[in-house]
């Protein structure tokens, strides 16, 4: 049997919406857990309660690779496959969500995720103070998604410089798989620096824009394979299964989409190959790093910047450790996540 490792998991029907609301606090370690708030269908409430366990222990290992004095959390609202939220209903769930943080007495604070916004935030923010990422209007720092862009970026230099000595991308070939919130703002950055860039998207819509970047459009399966330096995996996650490792092209894989592993053990198989695999949670914790600094610890905008591209650093570091140890970059931040928590 698996061993339970969090803190705190509450799971309730909400008092409004009578939907399951589940949070789970997998460690206030560091400090207050934090984690966002996914309101999501699924076949089995069930498979909600797994979703929360998983993503706020990465939450965990997150914030303590990124050097934050927070804990990770996660909330999930798991609606029935066949759910539509009218206006008034997704105002109730959110309040349940509201009330449901209420009764964890500070130890977690939520943020946006996947099927929730900064707008969202605000609706929480009316019963509850532990809600980041409300709309500036609100007093929030709103969404996070231009410094995940900008985190990945420097990590992205860290890999760039290990592959190539130079943190420059003048020449360097990028295959950006997916082009939503973070994936366009990140072409546009590296586009910018004078990147070679492969993108794909599910959605043809992108495609003018992304033409406009003097960036070749593929399929995704393209993207995912193509002969680039590096592999930007920025869509959803499970990408990378055991099947698609040896038709990989690439030196080097680091994005921001959570989940990429389709299995643990992908990591290790990536690593016999030969290609470096930097674990999302560390290529994507621009955004808590940003909303922290700004809405926590109150630091200017230019403060938090720094923090966010000293990702550029945790990355190096990881990279280094793992090649004198002869471990995968994912056991190193492993590694270096236990350590920061021992020693909490
Ligand atoms: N937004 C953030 O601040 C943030 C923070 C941490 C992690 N992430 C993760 O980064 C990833 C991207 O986030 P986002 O906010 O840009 O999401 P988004 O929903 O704005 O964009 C996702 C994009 O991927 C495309 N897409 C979906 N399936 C695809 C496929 N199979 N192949 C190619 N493209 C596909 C979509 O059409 C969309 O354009 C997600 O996995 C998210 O969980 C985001």
């Amino acid at each position: 049997m698996p061993e339970f490792q969090h803190e705190h998991v509450v799971v309730r029907s909400g008092s409004r919406s009578g939907l399951p609301v589940i949070i789970a606090v997998h460690s206030t370690k560091l400090g207050q857990a934090v984690g966002g708030c996914r309101v999501w269908r699924y076949a089995d409430w069930r498979d909600g309660l797994a979703d929360a366990l998983r993503l706020s222990a990465a939450m965990t290992a997150k914030c303590a690779v990124a050097g934050l004095a927070n804990g990770g959390g996660k909330t999930v609202v798991a609606l029935p496959v066949d759910a539509e939220l009218d206006a008034a209903t997704r105002r109730m769930v959110l309040h349940d969500v509201a009330d449901t943080i209420t009764s964890l007495s500070g130890t977690y604070a939520t943020g946006p995720d996947v099927g929730t916004t900064p707008e969202d935030m605000a609706v929480i923010g009316e019963r509850t103070p532990h809600v980041f990422c409300k709309p500036e209007r609100h007093g929030g720092s709103g969404g996070s998604s231009a410094a995940t862009a900008l985190g990945t970026l420097a990590a992205l230099r860290a890999v760039r410089r290990r592959l190539h000595g130079t943190a420059a991308f003048t020449g360097a070939r990028l295959a950006v798989v997916g082009l939503g919130s973070v994936g366009m703002r990140l072409a546009r950055l590296l586009a910018a620096e004078g990147a070679e860039l492969v993108v794909a998207d599910i959605d043809p819509a992108k495609r003018q824009e992304s033409d406009a970047l003097g960036a070749t459009w593929v399929s995704p399966e393209e993207a995912l394979t193509a002969d680039v330096d590096i592999v930007v995996p920025a869509a959803l996650g499970g990408v990378l299964t055991a099947d698609v490792v040896p038709d990989l092209r690439c030196a080097a894989i680091a994005g921001p989409a959570n989940n990429q592993l389709a299995a643990e053990d992908v990591a290790g198989l990536l690593h016999r190959c030969g290609i470096a695999w930097v674990p999302d949670h560390v290529v994507s914790a621009g955004g808590v790093i940003n909303t922290l600094a700004v809405e926590l610890h109150h630091e200017s905008t230019d403060e938090a910047q720094k923090r966010v591209e000293a990702i550029e650093h945790t990355v190096a570091d990881l990279l280094h450790t793992a090649g004198l140890q002869r471990v995968t970059p994912a056991q190193a931040a492993t590694e270096l996540a236990r350590l920061r928590l021992a020693s909490a």
